[in-house]
């Protein structure tokens, strides 16, 4: 099934007096289960898409449907449910909260999911029970009482893949995941994310990096807000 369906997208941005053309007609889909690296050189428009597809921004033109629906016609608390329940985002630096310990990092998309959701609520015990889990299946219980900057580069973008994860979202969308980082945490923290793949979540992201996009069962390449080539890759 197609997952994410965008047809004819342009974006452009006005700012004194210049027109920039950030994505100039781009159309592509993506399935279910998909793992997607958008690559491209800096100001190619990799990071405008990532906000549009994640529902951060909304494009000028052309139409964006995720899950079958079109984005254009969603409201504001559909937007917010979205952003919360089925997109994960994963960050270049982290975006840990600085003054919330790892527990309380974690907490927050379960309150939020409680805010948006009439269902079911998780309550503290369950909340606790989800966050420990995670925090056991990606090696970083120990540090639940820290603060993120007592963590390194690494752990901290595992606590930020946790994050994105509590909720189990359909999609995860990463930003330069690994550009804080060495390449031996890089390459872990990209075989979390193929992991994560593996269990069936679609996974889109953009970097500059060959390596990290080897690690990706397609790669679209943008330049000047165009798609230049989109290929598959065939990878071990
Ligand atoms: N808010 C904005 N206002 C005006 N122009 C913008 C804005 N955001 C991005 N642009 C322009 O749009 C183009 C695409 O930017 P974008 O950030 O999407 O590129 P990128 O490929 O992610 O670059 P990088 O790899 O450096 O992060 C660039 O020319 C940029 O200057």
């Amino acid at each position: 099934m197609e997952q994410l369906e965008v047809k004819d997208l342009t974006k452009r941005y006005v700012a004194y007096g210049n027109v920039t053309n950030a994505l100039n007609s781009v159309s592509l889909n993506v399935k279910e289960g998909e793992m997607v690296a958008i690559m491209g050189p800096s100001g190619s428009g990799k990071t405008t898409m990532l906000n549009i597809l994640g529902c951060l921004d909304n494009p000028t033109l052309g139409e964006y449907k995720l899950q079958g629906k079109s984005v254009e016609t969603m409201n504001a608390k559909e937007l917010a449910k979205i952003r919360n329940q089925s997109i994960g985002f994963v960050f270049q630096q982290f975006a840990l909260i600085a003054e919330y310990s790892i527990y309380e990092n974690l907490e927050l998309p379960l309150l939020y999911w409680n805010l948006h959701n009439k269902k079911h609520k998780y309550s503290k015990s369950e909340m606790r029970s989800k966050i420990f889990n995670i925090l056991e299946a990606l090696g970083i219980k120990e540090h639940y009482t820290k603060y993120p900057s007592q963590l390194s580069g690494g752990q901290q973008q595992r606590v930020a893949i946790a994050r994105a994860l509590l909720v189990e979202p359909d999609i995860i969308i990463a930003d330069e995941p690994t550009g804080a980082l060495d390449q031996k945490t890089g390459a872990e923290v990209m075989k979390l994310l193929v992991d994560v793949n593996k269990k069936g979540k679609t996974v889109i992201i953009v970097t500059h990096d060959e390596k990290i996009a080897a690690y990706c069962n397609r790669r679209i390449d943008i330049m000047d807000g165009k798609i230049q080539s989109d290929k598959v890759l065939v990878n071990s």
